[in-house]
């Protein structure tokens, strides 16, 4: 059902971050313009989770979920910060 896995999606972030071409990866491109403007989407998409689970349906908040979890897993690979970093804190 899933198209992949929060492992499987960092592992290609991993890869668009080291050879993606910006101006065809939003990874790359997002990235190549680093953690402020990375954090300004975070921020952006995490009001988006809450608008939509207080006045959306579960459909639309699983979607803006899946885009606040692209924008960490983006902040994570700029920063340096691996999925073990973060696991070792859950
Ligand atoms: N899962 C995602 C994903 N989720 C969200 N986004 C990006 O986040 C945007 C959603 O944010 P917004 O609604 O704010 O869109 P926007 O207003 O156009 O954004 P701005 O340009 O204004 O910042 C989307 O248009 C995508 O650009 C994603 N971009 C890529 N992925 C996946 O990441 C992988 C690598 O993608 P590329 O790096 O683009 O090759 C692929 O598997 C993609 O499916």
């Amino acid at each position: 059902m899933a198209n992949k896995t929060f492992e499987e999606l960092f592992d290609e972030l991993q890869q668009k971050a080291a050879t993606g071409d910006p101006i065809t990866s939003r990874t790359a491109e997002l990235v190549g313009k680093g953690v402020h403007a990375i954090g300004k989407k975070v921020v952006e998409e995490a009001a988006e989770v809450w608008m939509a689970a207080e006045y959306e349906g579960e459909d639309r908040t699983a979607e803006e979920i899946s885009q606040l979890l692209y924008h960490v897993q983006v902040m994570m690979i700029a920063r340096g910060v691996s999925l073990d970093d973060v696991y070792a804190h859950l």
